[in-house]
């Protein structure tokens, strides 16, 4: 297909999302022509593909239709991963150390030196747990200095603050290579000022802060208690904010519980936007350890990136770190990839009752088993081929995870006196029915990444 007419499908899809979802996805789409009356189009990673196929498809093909395709057809295709495009985990690069003899201004504009290549916008998987934060660190870096001033990020450890921040900076970066950038943990600034105090250097110091544009402050709950260093950051961010330059604030908790700030500090954090975000839920872990086997170009199969999303569930440092150990004992010892090795290879570092299976990995393992469509067991039907099922499920999700009778009834579009009667019925035939008592044994293993398969 021709530039032009891809420009105007573009142009289409670009009048019918929002801005922010069409830099997220339409902006790195490749254009590979059209293949067997197909638009195929180029995607960075599966995850993407998926995404793109299920949200946008239709609209794609919409936008074809305008443009008067009879019939039209759009596939995507992932492209070969980006040479820098490494998942391993790793931490953001250390910040420039001091150089105080150094000239402060003007300084040559090296933008990328303190962003770590990795956390980009591309690489940064979006879940309902931290659709917001992405949103606004988009806006931003599409508005600098006028979406929202200050962006306050604030979460626990490991859920992505920094990765946000380095993205803004990278997407400026791009768009305004002249533009000044500065990522700085609060330690270091800290640090930096102390040394520029003792070497009479602060002239220098507020000079480097007071010219970026775009300036990124990690951890600034560390602020607290240090008085010098809250006094120097306030007129930093007096002297960026009436410029009108950006600023992007990471904490591990929102202004108002960070204690022993100043007030006229704290009342500036709250001027812009605080956003924060969560522990991601299962599907968006899942989606995260694909995204991380794909960019290091790790083939692993769908169950054990599941069963590694069932274990570590609140740090994504510690998901990244979890599918590295996998990948490391199961190429030490030279066995492939499967649950059990999996299973093992966590077991030094997570007990295995601390498995968490969620619920519809329940259904999806029972309906696997009956050979039957989740959407099925969950449904109306009430002949016997899908009562057991739906029982059987039911009663394993009350065993194997926390949630309610409610929840599971709701879940069943049920209510609780059913799920309580399904897990009667199950608790019955156990012993009696041995079909039954087999398959409920086996599917609890399983889900506890105790089967034994492929182990040797
Ligand atoms: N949504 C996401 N998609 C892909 N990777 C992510 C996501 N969120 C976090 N990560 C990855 O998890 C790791 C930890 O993220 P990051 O360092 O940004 O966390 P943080 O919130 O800044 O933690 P800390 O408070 O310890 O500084 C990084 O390798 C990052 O790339």
């Amino acid at each position: 297909m021709s530039q032009e007419i891809w420009a105007d499908v573009l142009g289409y899809v670009r009048k019918n999302i929002s801005e922010v979802e069409y830099h997220t996805w339409f902006a790195p789409l490749k254009n590979l022509g059209v293949q067997d009356g197909s638009l195929v189009l180029g995607v960075r990673n599966s995850f993407a593909q998926e995404w793109l196929r299920k949200q946008y498809q239709g609209l794609l093909e919409d936008a074809l239709r305008s443009l008067g395709a009879q019939h039209p057809q759009v596939s995507f295709q992932v492209l070969p991963a980006a040479q820098d495009a490494l998942l391993l985990p790793s931490d953001p690069p250390p910040g420039p150390p001091p150089t105080p003899g150094r000239p402060a201004a003007p300084v040559p504009v090296d933008n990328r030196k303190t962003l770590n290549p990795k956390y980009t916008f591309e690489n940064f998987v979006v879940g309902p747990n931290n659709n917001l934060a992405h949103a606004a660190a988009l806006a931003v870096a599409e508005s600098p200095g006028k979406a929202y001033n200050p962006l306050f990020v604030y979460g626990d450890v490991g859920l992505g603050k920094t990765h946000l921040m380095h993205a803004v900076g990278h997407y400026i970066a791009e768009r305004f290579p002249d533009k000044r950038i500065e990522y700085v943990s609060t330690e270091t600034f800290t640090n930096e000022l102390i040394n520029a105090i003792r070497e009479d250097k602060t002239t220098q110091f507020r000079n480097r802060y007071r010219s970026v544009d775009l300036l990124l402050v990690d951890d600034i709950q560390f602020l607290a208690g240090k008085e010098r260093t809250q006094e120097e950051f306030f007129h930093t961010f007096n002297a960026l904010y009436e410029n009108h330059k950006q600023i992007i604030l990471s904490s591990d908790r929102p202004p108002k519980d960070i204690q022993t700030l100043e007030g006229r500090l704290r009342s500036r954090f709250e001027w812009g936007l605080i956003t924060d975000i969560q522990s991601p839920e299962y599907e968006t872990r899942v989606a995260i350890l694909k995204m991380n086997a794909e960019h290091n170009r790790i083939d692993i199969p769908q169950e054990v990136l599941e069963l590694i999303a069932r274990q570590v569930t609140t740090n994504i440092r510690e998901l990244e770190g979890a599918l590295m150990r996998v990948v490391a004992f199961s190429s030490l010892n030279n066995v492939p990839f499967s649950r059990a090795v999996a299973a093992k290879a966590l077991s030094n570092v997570f007990a295995p009752q601390e498995v968490k299976v969620e619920m519809m990995d329940v259904l999806r393992q029972v309906a696997s088993h009956f050979n039957m469509p989740p959407d099925v067991i969950r449904g109306s039907g009430r002949v016997r081929e899908v009562v057991i099922p739906r029982q059987v499920a039911q009663y394993l999700i009350r065993d194997l995870t926390d949630h309610s009778l409610p929840e599971i009834g709701q879940f069943f579009g049920r209510d609780h006196s059913t799920v309580m009667h399904a897990i009667n019925k199950v608790t019955e035939q156990l012993g009696k029915d041995t079909e039954l008592t087999a398959a409920v044994e086996m599917l609890r293993r399983k889900m506890k990444g105790l089967d034994d398969d492929a182990e040797a």
